[in-house]
């Protein structure tokens, strides 16, 4: 099995300068996920990882080959790298079996159509044309295209867009159980957060043409190195905070940290809408929205916080909170993570991070 490493990538499209930067490492049969927001330059790292673009600096290489070092580069058909773009683009006159054994020995070809047949779920459905399948079994034939010549990875360009929600969701964990099942290494770029959590075992956050943090996607989502990156994985209570000892002092109270040796000094915490508890105890706070969402009521509150700076928090609830204008006690689970501004400064060296970061609820991605 072969990783990738991107080390200092920059790359332009004309003058435009698209990645500035970017580092990724992903290991030998891990599967990553690469999140950012449509038009950050996903689909341009793919293309270069895959060879059907140039990098301008730095070096692309996998299991220790360099591919590509902004000077010179192996051509994209010998990098043993496969590739499913967003609309699965099969060969529309050849069956499902035609598709996945095309180009493979003709030796082995039978075999490993029907094994590949068999991984993705499609055993018995080889003999039909790509307009006989529906969208989900096309992008099953794509991956399995792409998978049939064993390559060193498996670059995955948001291939389930196309679908409709339960599909995504479905095929999302198939795909991921096939790859695994495989020993394949594969980087998946989307937009969509669920989709990046669920589908890898490494997130990365883009962000200006670079990875901004790149972990587990537990770590990713309790401990982000910034604000941006926990608003990326989405809704964040960010509050005004001042550390000291291990505990951070809040409008909610004093909170425990999850780094207690975070230094002294001020900055904001994160705290993930379900870990706010309603109810009778607590800090009292004024409940300005409820939105039912069958599975949970999303609650927005508001509250007063010493000095008269307001504080607005969302809470995820399983039970029917209080209407709006009600007040409730608000207490909190777990720790607070502190995004301190060194740590802000530390992520995003070039940025400005001398502005105090809003206290707002992010946006629902
Ligand atoms: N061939 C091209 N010529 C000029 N500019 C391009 C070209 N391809 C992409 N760009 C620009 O480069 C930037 C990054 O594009 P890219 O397709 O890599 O983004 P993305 O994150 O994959 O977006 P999406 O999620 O919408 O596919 C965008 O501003 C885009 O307009």
């Amino acid at each position: 099995m072969s990783g990738l490493t991107v080390t200092d990538l920059h790359a332009q499209h004309g003058k435009a300068s698209v990645l500035t930067g970017l580092d990724l490492t992903v290991g030998g049969g891990e599967l990553a996920a690469v999140l950012g927001p449509s038009g950050c330059g996903k689909s341009t790292l793919l293309r270069i990882v895959a060879g059907f673009h140039a990098a301008a600096s730095g070096t692309v290489a996998v299991g220790g080959r360099v591919l590509d070092d902004g000077r010179s580069r192996v051509r994209a058909e010998q990098r043993r790298i496969g590739y499913v773009p967003q609309d699965g683009a099969l060969f529309p006159h050849l069956t499902a079996a035609g598709n996945i054994g095309f180009g493979l020995p003709r030796a082995e070809r039978k075999a490993r159509v029907a094994e590949l047949l068999e991984l993705v779920g499609l055993g018995g459905l080889g003999d039909r044309h790509p307009h006989q399948l529906s969208g989900g079994q096309q992008q099953r034939v794509a991956l399995a295209r792409a998978l049939a010549p064993r390559p060193d990875l498996l670059l995955l360009d948001e291939p389930f867009s196309a679908l409709d929600a339960q599909l995504r969701i479905e095929l999302r964990a198939e795909v991921a159980a096939a790859l695994r099942s495989a020993g394949a290494t594969a980087v998946l770029v989307t937009h969509d957060v669920d989709e990046a959590l669920a589908f890898a075992d490494v997130v990365a956050v883009m962000r200006d043409g670079r990875i901004t943090q790149a972990d587990a996607p537990d770590t990713l989502f309790h401990r982000p190195v910034d604000t941006h990156v926990a608003r990326a994985l989405g809704e964040a209570n960010l509050l005004a905070a001042t550390f000291a000892d291990g505990e951070a002092r809040t409008a909610l109270g004093t909170l425990p940290l999850t780094e207690p040796q975070t230094p002294s000094g001020s900055g904001t915490v994160l705290l993930r809408p379900r870990q706010l508890r309603l109810g009778d105890e607590g800090v009292h706070a004024t409940v300005t929205a409820v939105h039912f969402r069958g599975h949970d009521h999303r609650v927005e509150l508001d509250l007063v916080a010493d000095g008269g700076r307001r504080e607005r928090l969302v809470a995820y609830t399983d039970t029917a909170p209080p209407g709006p204008g009600s007040s409730v006690g608000v207490t909190v689970v777990g720790a607070a993570h502190a995004l301190t501004p060194a740590g802000e400064a530390a992520a995003r060296p070039e940025a400005e991070t001398a502005t105090v970061p809003e206290r707002t609820v992010a946006e629902a991605h």
